[in-house]
């Protein structure tokens, strides 16, 4: 009873915590559309042609399912996992929130790259089940294409991520849905961390009201 009164009385203050901001990494192989993805989800436009072998930060705000959020988005270049690209990546990974892995459907070993950087996201961040979204890009070149669907459907499964297959020339929307899916999959694990915090908060406190009220009676018997 004493509990169950020390446990109320904590809940009652908790107030609804939303996520506002978040910060979102774009991997893969060099060529594979990375850039024109980030541009495309900003500003809804498709540019053909972009000069760029620099790492860049993009800012923007959004709304996702009623909600604006602040993003962050690394568009990354390509980097081979040796030396100081190495450790570039691994501070990449850290930064993020959630991860986008893109590779081109005409490009297979865009999409044989894409194992190996789950798998450099999973050791960077030590612990499975981090928001990981795949892009299978340029479906609209269909004479070109050496990836099938299905292998990418296959390989996402494997690694349990989503999957979307998409043209960032074609399509803005379908650009849209896919970074939306990240965002809540971020969402997602940012409330499960709430949750844990606020859990291993009240155990706290709960503990320390009934230290004190052990105390406290234990005075008055004296
Ligand atoms: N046909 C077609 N071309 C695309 C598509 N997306 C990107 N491209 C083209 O692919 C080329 C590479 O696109 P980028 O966005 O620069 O690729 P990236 O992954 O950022 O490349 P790096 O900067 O080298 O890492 C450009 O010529 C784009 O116009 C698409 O959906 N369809």
């Amino acid at each position: 009873m004493l509990l169950a009164l020390i446990y109320l009385k904590m809940t009652d203050s908790g107030a609804a915590r939303k996520m506002t901001r978040a910060k979102l990494v774009v991997l893969g192989r060099d060529n594979c559309g990375k850039t024109a993805l980030c541009v495309r989800f900003i500003t809804k436009r498709f540019i053909g042609e972009y000069d760029h072998k620099k790492e860049v930060t993009y800012g923007c705000r959004k709304v996702v399912d009623k909600e604006a959020i602040d993003l962050e988005i690394l568009d990354t270049v390509n980097k081979e996992c040796v030396g100081p690209a190495a450790n570039s990546l691994e501070s990449s990974i850290k930064w993020g929130d959630g991860f986008l892995i893109m590779y081109s459907v005409t490009d297979r070993s865009s999409f044989e790259s894409v194992s190996r950087l789950k798998r450099l996201i999973d050791h960077g961040k030590q612990t499975l089940g981090i928001p990981t979204v795949i892009v299978a890009n340029k479906c609209d070149i269909e004479n070109g294409r050496v990836v099938r669907t299905e292998e990418g459907q296959a390989l996402a499964a494997d690694l349990r991520c989503s999957f979307f297959e998409l043209s960032v020339a074609e399509s803005a929307v379908a650009v849209e849905t896919a970074v939306w899916q990240l965002i809540r999959e971020v969402r997602v694990e940012f409330n499960k961390h709430l949750l844990a915090m606020d859990k291993r908060s009240r155990m706290l406190q709960m503990r320390h009201a009934l230290k004190n009220k052990l105390t406290r009676s234990k005075t008055m018997q004296w």
